[in-house]
């Protein structure tokens, strides 16, 4: 059968995958290992361009300007690691702390400690929907890096081949219409044959502003939906009709 569609994008947390897994498995483990982590990889390459990012979330325009008043490197490290703290206290999901989160993640994902929890409807409509001729795309606050973590380390299996991109806030906030028109020009379909789920209205709301169908996904254990905003819901992926 023709699909309406030729691309779905999804969000992860609440969609592909339960609010519980990433507040009670995946957060934990970065709380549990932060300082550690910003330690041993406080000199690399990889920490400088993330250590700019989190200071530029904070309001300064540089790391070196945000901790120019303390000429202790174990003091600048606490003010990083109070950062992290106060934002995950306060779920913001500001990009330095995505990207920070994903490089913690990446031992764990690698060692086996971290596996991804995606629910059974997933990977059957993953690949229902390739084998359609559709393109899907991740669309999260998680960064690119943590969501290809996440998915090449699953409990069942590596997903990664079922993806044709991922974005992340790099691309824009996730409940502004901007970020959608970005990633349709960026996939190079029209909005109106993209169908982006989602579990928080207000990202539902800006991605059918930017003229693509939605569908809210209603998962156990997911934060209470504001009502009345009209996105049609579903409880599994295999609800999603494509004609
Ligand atoms: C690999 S994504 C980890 C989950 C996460 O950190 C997050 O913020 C998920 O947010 P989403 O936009 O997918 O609801
Ligand atoms: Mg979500």
């Amino acid at each position: 059968m023709a699909s309406r569609y030729n691309c779905i994008l999804l969000d992860i947390e609440g969609t592909t995958s339960s609010v519980s897994f990433v507040y009670d498995v995946m957060f934990p483990f970065v709380l549990r290992e932060l300082d550690k982590y910003l330690e041993c990889a406080w000199n690399s390459p990889e920490l400088a361009p993330v250590l700019d990012q989190i200071a530029q979330d904070a309001g300064s325009e540089t790391f070196l300007a945000w901790t120019s008043d303390l000429s202790v490197e174990s003091a600048r490290r606490e003010r990083v690691a109070a950062e992290i703290r106060r934002l995950m206290a306060n779920d913001i999901k500001a990009t330095g702390l995505k990207q920070l989160q994903g490089m913690i993640w990446k031992d764990g994902f690698e060692r086996g400690e971290l596996v991804a929890e995606v629910y059974q409807d997933v990977p059957v409509a993953l690949d229902a929907w390739t084998t359609a001729g559709l393109r899907v795309y991740i669309y999260s606050s998680g960064s690119i890096a943590a969501q290809k973590l996440f998915f090449g380390h699953s409990e069942v299996g590596n997903l990664l081949n079922y993806f044709s991109g991922h974005f992340d806030t790099t691309t824009g906030p996730k409940k502004e219409v901007l970020s959608y028109v970005t990633i349709a020009s960026a996939i190079g379909e029209a909005s109106e044959k993209i169908l982006f789920i989602s579990d928080i209205t207000a990202e539902l709301d800006a991605a059918r502003e930017a003229g693509m169908a939605t569908r809210l996904s209603i998962r156990p254990g997911n934060k209470p939906v504001e009502e009345g905003h009209g996105h049609e819901p579903i409880a599994s992926f295999a609800q999603v009709s494509l004609g």
